[in-house]
This record gives structure tokens, C-alpha cells and sequence, in this order.
């Protein structure tokens, strides 16, 4: 017998047997299945960033080839943009050129661009939602593993190659493979100083870098409903860092209200029609996942990566790893190796490693709500006469705007922070805002290997909170005593 659905919900039309968000998300986009499982999927909605789109774009002309809905793509530049002095123009280039070739291709090929004087300019994962591209029940594609992201809002979002772009931009279409599902069911209640990326940081630290590999992960559970659109952003951003291309979270109010009034969200009786499929968007009870995670959040610390990947994590209140304590030779070496990148001392408590920079932004927190938790840290404090940078960069320009008109700018500035534009700045090394060698940074992004924000420099990934209070504290400190 199938378990009976609540009357509210309109049937997802697929039968009987209970579906995963996945399954359902899936089922509506097949054009068509190869005997081996290969699959072309419709992909309603692409972002295109200009590191992974010239090629496409050249392919297309190349092979005299047009868009086939330019009303469904959105470009804007984001990874290579200063986010200083921006009115004089981009001063390397090369970043020059890759951003004045996405601007022509955006014009040549009728797709919407986000000028990057534009106010809704920002990291291509902050605006699609924020614009209301991004939609429950649709396929979304970007030349970028981060598009995970979207996941938060029911979307079944991954990220592409290159040339699977250009096939999307060809084609509407894309030749892919059916994931397995996981759900990671979190129990309990976040608790105060502890947030969505901690979350995030400590389920990788748990289930590895390739935990997530070949899954499609929905995150479910009272302390995912409990988080904000926001957060839930941030938790499927890190997706890809657990080895999953997508994440998932389900269709509820907060995703409702999140959506309501957003530029490109349907308006009047489509509006009534869009929220009545949405709330289908939830995986039906008694639905299989082919892995199934269950984990308690109450008792949770603030998380801090002492190493050269996402999985090198610990507890702020714990020790950085000690090698010699290592059983398997080739784990050891890893830890070795990382260790000495990073310059410090097996057995280090993290609350005495100190820091050089401070890096607050990226697609994984640079969102308002990751701005406020930062303030909220450092109104009234000054940055540590020890660190020699820190970067405030909002998302997007929206972001930006809205952090002003809450007076957030003021409060990074008077703590010593630079108040820059957005983009994805500090997050990785194309642009102007790199580490130097030997720099060490609390970094509120998502990748911390060899060289990710300049060669030579040290990342330590933390929650936007944890960056605050290690601004102020000049080394790792527990956010939860500043706020207590
Ligand atoms: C440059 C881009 C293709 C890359 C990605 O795919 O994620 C970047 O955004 C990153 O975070 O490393
Ligand atoms: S902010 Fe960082 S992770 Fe996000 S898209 Fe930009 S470079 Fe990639």
C-alpha cells in the first residue's frame, strides 16, 4: 500500500510508489533514456560566468551554431573582477579580455548579462536565487561546481564542463546520468555561535571529501528546516566539497517566503499555480534513498580546517592532528604533507594558531544573513593589531546594498575591515585580492588546498562568526564565549 499523501498536496503525478525530491525532480526532465542509463535531461535555466564560457561560445560560432532559448541563460562576470576601484575599469589583461569577451557573447547571442557597474552584479550562485532564477522543480546548470548551491531551493542544480555548456546552450538539453540518493537527516537544534557552514564543515569532516560521490544528497531533519534559505545555500554549496554534485532541501514556507516578490518568480494566479506544485517538492514519506545519514546538531562546536582539504577539520576548542597518532602510512603522509604546507605543530591547540588575513565572502557565505553574524561579532571591536587584512565582500550588489542600509558597512569599516564590491574576491586566486606566500587566513569560502587564494598561502575555513571573532581575537577563537 502506498502511503496515503496529505490532501493539501496535489499529486506529482508519477504513480504510486513514494519518490524522493530527486526521483521527482528528475522524472519531469527526462527527454530521453538510452538502454545503458545514459539520459537526456531538460535543463530549464544556465548561468554562465566568464571563466568557463569563452570556449562554448567559441564552439557555437564555430560550428554556426545559435542559442536555442537565450531567454532561459543569465551571464555575469564574477571571479575576475576587482572589487576596488571598479569604475576605473579591470586593470590585469587577461581578466580584461575574459570579462569584455562574456559581455559580447551575451550580445552576439541575445543572453541576458549583468553589467559589472550593474547594482544586482554579483557571484553568479548569490544572484540567480536572489533574481528568482532560481526556481523549485526546475533543472539548473552552471560551468560551476559550486551551482550545488541552488539545491536549497528544490532546484535540481549541478554543475558542467565547458563543453556540456555549450550543448546547453545549443540544445536546451544535456546528455547525463541518474545520481544515487542520500539523505542526511540532522536531529536536534543548532546551538548559539554554531551555523549553517559548521554544519557543513563537520558533516565533511565525517563522511570525507568522497562521502557524497555519485549521490544526490537531500539535507532534511529539524535542524535543516529550522536554518534560512541562507543557510540552507551554504550547506548545499558544500556539497560538491563532500564529493555530491547536487544538494537538496525541500519545498517549505521558508522556501516559499523566500521566493514571494523576487524579479523573475511568477506573479498573480501563475503565482497561486507555481506555490501549489511547489509544496509537491518534498520527499514522500516512506520514499528509499540508496544511503541514508542520521546525525545529532545539539551538541555541534564551531568548526576550523587545519589542513589542505575540507575534511581536515576540527572542533575550535580541538588540537591540530598529530601524524605519529596516525595508523594508516598513507593518511600519515597526507597530514605530514599538509601540516607543513600549512606551518604548524601536530598537537597546536587551534585556539593559538594565529592569522594574517581575514577573508568574509564567497558563494558559501556572502549572503546578508552571513554579513549580520559577522557584525553582530564585531560591533564595538576592533580587528587584532596582528592581522594585516580584512575583507568584507558582500555577494552581490543587492546584498551590498541591503548590508548599508542596515549600517553593516559602518560596523566593518569602524573594526578595521575594508567594505569592497562583490565578487568572488578573496575566494580564489584570479583577481587582485590574493594571499601572499607564507599568509595565513580565516576564510569564510569553500576550498582551502595548496595555493587556492595565491600560491603560498595558508586557508583555514571557518563559519562568518568564527572569521569575526579570529579578526578581533588575531587567532582562532570560540565564538560561542564572545557571544554568551
Ligand atoms: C572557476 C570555476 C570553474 C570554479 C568552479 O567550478 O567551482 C570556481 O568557481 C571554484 O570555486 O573553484
Ligand atoms: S565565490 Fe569562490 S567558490 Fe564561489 S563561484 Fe566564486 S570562486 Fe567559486
Amino acid at each position: 500500500m502506498p502511503e496515503p499523501m496529505p490532501d493539501s498536496l496535489p499529486d506529482s503525478g508519477a504513480g504510486d510508489s513514494p519518490r524522493t525530491l530527486y526521483d521527482k525532480l528528475w522524472d519531469s526532465h527526462v527527454v530521453h533514456t538510452e538502454a545503458d542509463g545514459t539520459t537526456l535531461l531538460y535543463v530549464d535555466r544556465q548561468l554562465i560566468h566568464e571563466v568557463s564560457s569563452p570556449q562554448a561560445f567559441e564552439g557555437l560560432r564555430e560550428g554556426g551554431r545559435s542559442v536555442l532559448r537565450p531567454g532561459r541563460h543569465l551571464a555575469v562576470a564574477d571571479h575576475n573582477i576587482p572589487t576596488l576601484d571598479r569604475r576605473n575599469g579591470i586593470r590585469d589583461p587577461i581578466s580584461r579580455r575574459q570579462v569584455q569577451a562574456l559581455e559580447g557573447n551575451a550580445r552576439e547571442f541575445g543572453i541576458a548579462f549583468v553589467p559589472v557597474l550593474d547594482p544586482r552584479q554579483g557571484i553568479v550562485h548569490v544572484i540567480g536565487p536572489e533574481q528568482g532564477m532560481t526556481l523549485p522543480g526546475t533543472t539548473l546548470v552552471c560551468g560551476d561546481s559550486h551551482t550545488s548551491t541552488h539545491g536549497a531551493l528544490a532546484c535540481l542544480a549541478f554543475g558542467i564542463g565547458t563543453s556540456e555548456v555549450e550543448h546547453v546552450l545549443a540544445t536546451q538539453c544535456l546528455p547525463t546520468r541518474r545520481m544515487r540518493t542520500m539523505r542526511i537527516l540532522l536531529e536536534g537544534t543548532l546551538p548559539r555561535g554554531v551555523s549553517a557552514k559548521d554544519l557543513a564543515l563537520a558533516l565533511i569532516g565525517w563522511i570525507g571529501t568522497a562521502g557524497g560521490t555519485g549521490y544526490a544528497v537531500e539535507y532534511a531533519g529539524p535542524a535543516v528546516r529550522a536554518l534560512s534559505m541562507e543557510g540552507r545555500m551554504t550547506l548545499c554549496n558544500m556539497s560538491i566539497e563532500a564529493g555530491a554534485r547536487t544538494g537538496l532541501v525541500a519545498v517549505d514556507e521558508v522556501t516559499i517566503d523566500y521566493l514571494c516578490g523576487r524579479p523573475a518568480v511568477p506573479r498573480g494566479a501563475l503565482w497561486d499555480e507555481a506555490v501549489a506544485h511547489w509544496r509537491t517538492l518534498v520527499s514522500d514519506p516512506g520514499a528509499r534513498f540508496d544511503r541514508e545519514i542520521v546525525l545529532d546538531v545539539t551538541a555541534l562546536a564551531p568548526q576550523v580546517t587545519w589542513g589542505t582539504s575540507p575534511e581536515m577539520v576540527v572542533d575550535v576548542t580541538g588540537r591540530v592532528p598529530d601524524p605519529a597518532a596516525e595508523a594508516d602510512p598513507a593518511r600519515r603522509e597526507q597530514i605530514r604533507r599538509a601540516l607543513g604546507y600549512m606551518g604548524l605543530r601536530p598537537g597546536q591547540p587551534m585556539q593559538e594558531v594565529a592569522i594574517d588575513k581575514v577573508f568574509i565572502g564567497s558563494c558559501t557565505n556572502g549572503r546578508i544573513e552571513d554579513l549580520r553574524a559577522a557584525a553582530e561579532v564585531l560591533r564595538g571591536h576592533r580587528i587584532a593589531p596582528g592581522i594585516r587584512q580584512a575583507l568584507a565582500v558582500p555577494g552581490s550588489g543587492l546584498v551590498r546594498a541591503q548590508a548599508e542600509a542596515e549600517g553593516l558597512d559602518t560596523v566593518f569599516r569602524e573594526a578595521g575591515f575594508e567594505w569592497r564590491e562583490p565578487g568572488c574576491s578573496m575566494c580564489l586566486a584570479m583577481n587582485e585580492d590574493v594571499l601572499l606566500p607564507g599568509d595565513r587566513c580565516a576564510a569564510t569560502s569553500n576550498r582551502n588546498f595548496e595555493g587556492r587564494q595565491g600560491a603560498g598561502g595558508r586557508t583555514h575555513l571557518v563559519s562568518p562568526a568564527m572569521a569575526a571573532a579570529a579578526a578581533v581575537a588575531g587567532r582562532f577563537a570560540d565564538v560561542r564565549k564572545i557571544l554568551a
